[in-house]
């Protein structure tokens, strides 16, 4: 017995951004070190994702989890007890040989990430490390770029676009902190004209301004004033990126925009549509430009959009190795968007990104459209060397958490400190 061997796993229900419950869990060591996590969840979700188990019926929506969480005290802490915390593969493996379903349907993959991240935040606590550095060792010293939304669409804001995420990177900035910064005058400078159009409604799951606009397009004409307006060369200082999330909106080839007029576009149309955008606005990244049953629509755009823009796989790709490797070999993608509980265990979520990084995509560590205020992605980020991450906006605290976090630890590398920045836009690929 050693000091990260488990005593002890407690799953609890809490609650996250969006009024929902969601599973917590707690695992105590031998030696006295504690780690805890909370599962986060999406609304646009990939159909190829592990399970986020609910409990159904009529009380919460059919949200509660109390079958995940008792998963975590009867099913998964027995097994645990006595397992070695520091062995994040052996336990990983442990929830997967347990769970015997490739979904994760069994236990719930809010019930094993939970358990894998805090599993990885005790280990980190027992060798008084912070989790960034106990994950990427002397190695870890590269602080994400930003990127951040600004307008909020699709499924976080009742449809009111049919794009999902109009977000902003900078790649001009210096540091961490002063990408952070510029952001937010873009978000307030953006705030502020809607407000003087009166298109201002609120805010969306994320953070982004839930505008009234007439068309998709509108968002990202504004977002290029927005940029203006807060001082910044678009394109140069600060550039626009896209989750299209087109499996909203679109499957069998076929894609239908209601925000515009209920236009239909085939993949042709789709890619013409993104094409033209392209052209005209200062956009770096694209991600789920088509959607999820569609991989040659993916590979014909990423032949023409190459060494351009980024193409990011979500829905497409669902944080799975395998799925990364395919892309990979057909040229559907250039970056691989890494969220743990599509796959419900951190080693599963590292293997599609060591996959991405085999041949030569790149990866954006993100989080989830209900969230709370567990901030393990950004060490994750931090400590796999991920050079983006995708975290709501200014006005919520649950984004927020992360985004300070990301403060903490570019303060606590001080000159050691590196920002991944204009090359974090960079991907190379096979085909
Ligand atoms: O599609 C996405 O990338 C995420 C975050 O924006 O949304 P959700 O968590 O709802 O899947
Ligand atoms: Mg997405």
């Amino acid at each position: 017995m050693s000091g990260t061997t488990i005593h002890k796993v407690i799953g609890r229900r809490v609650w996250d951004s969006r009024g929902r419950p969601t599973v917590e869990a707690e695992l105590h060591l031998e030696g006295g070190a504690i780690g805890r996590a909370i599962a986060p969840a999406g609304a646009s979700t990939g159909t190829g994702e592990a399970i986020d188990l609910r409990d159904g019926g009529d009380r919460l929506g059919g949200h509660d989890v109390g079958q995940a969480v008792r998963n975590v005290n009867a099913v998964i802490a027995p097994a645990l007890v006595g397992r070695d915390a520091a062995d994040q593969a052996a336990l990983d493996a442990r929830l997967v040989e347990l769970d015997g379903t490739p979904e994760k349907r069994r236990l719930g993959g809010n019930a094993t990430i939970a358990v894998s991240m805090a599993a990885a935040h005790a280990a980190a606590a027992a060798r008084g490390l912070p989790l960034w550095r106990h994950l990427g060792g002397e190695e870890a010293c590269t602080l994400p770029l930003p990127e951040i939304q600004i307008f909020g669409g699709g499924a976080h804001a009742a449809g009111r676009l049919d794009i999902q995420d109009f977000l902003i990177v900078c790649p001009g900035a210096e540091s961490f902190g002063e990408a952070l910064a510029w952001t937010a005058e873009v978000y307030f400078a953006a705030g502020r004209l809607l407000a003087e159009r009166g298109l201002l409604k609120g805010v969306a799951d994320e953070g982004g301004y839930w505008p009234e606009f007439a068309g998709n397009e509108e968002a990202l004409a504004m977002l290029v004033r927005a940029i203006e307006r807060a001082g910044f060369r678009p394109g140069e200082q600060v550039a626009i990126a896209l989750d299209v999330a087109a499996s909203q909106f679109g499957r069998n080839g076929r894609y239908r925009l209601a925000r515009d007029g209920g236009r239909e576009l085939d993949t042709g149309g789709m890619i013409e549509l993104l094409l033209d955008w392209l052209g005209r606005y200062p956009i770096v990244s694209i991600e789920d430009p088509l959607a999820e049953d569609d991989p040659q629509g993916f590979a014909a755009f990423t032949r023409q959009v190459r060494g351009r823009c980024l193409v990011v796989g979500d829905d497409f790709l669902v944080s799975d190795a395998g799925r990364v490797r395919a892309a990979a070999q057909s040229g559907a993608c250039t970056a691989v968007l890494l969220k743990p509980n599509q796959r419900g265990t951190l080693t599963e979520t590292r293997a599609a990104w060591d996959a991405a990084r085999a041949y030569g995509m790149t990866g954006i560590v993100s989080a989830r459209s209900g969230e709370s205020e567990d901030v393990t992605i950004v060490h994750l980020a931090v400590g796999w060397g991920a050079p983006q991450l995708k975290v709501g906006s200014f006005s919520r605290s649950e984004r927020m958490a992360k985004w300070n976090e990301g403060i903490r630890i570019e303060e606590a590398l001080g000159n050691r400190a590196r920002f991944a920045g204009r090359e974090a836009l960079v991907a190379g690929g096979a085909a």
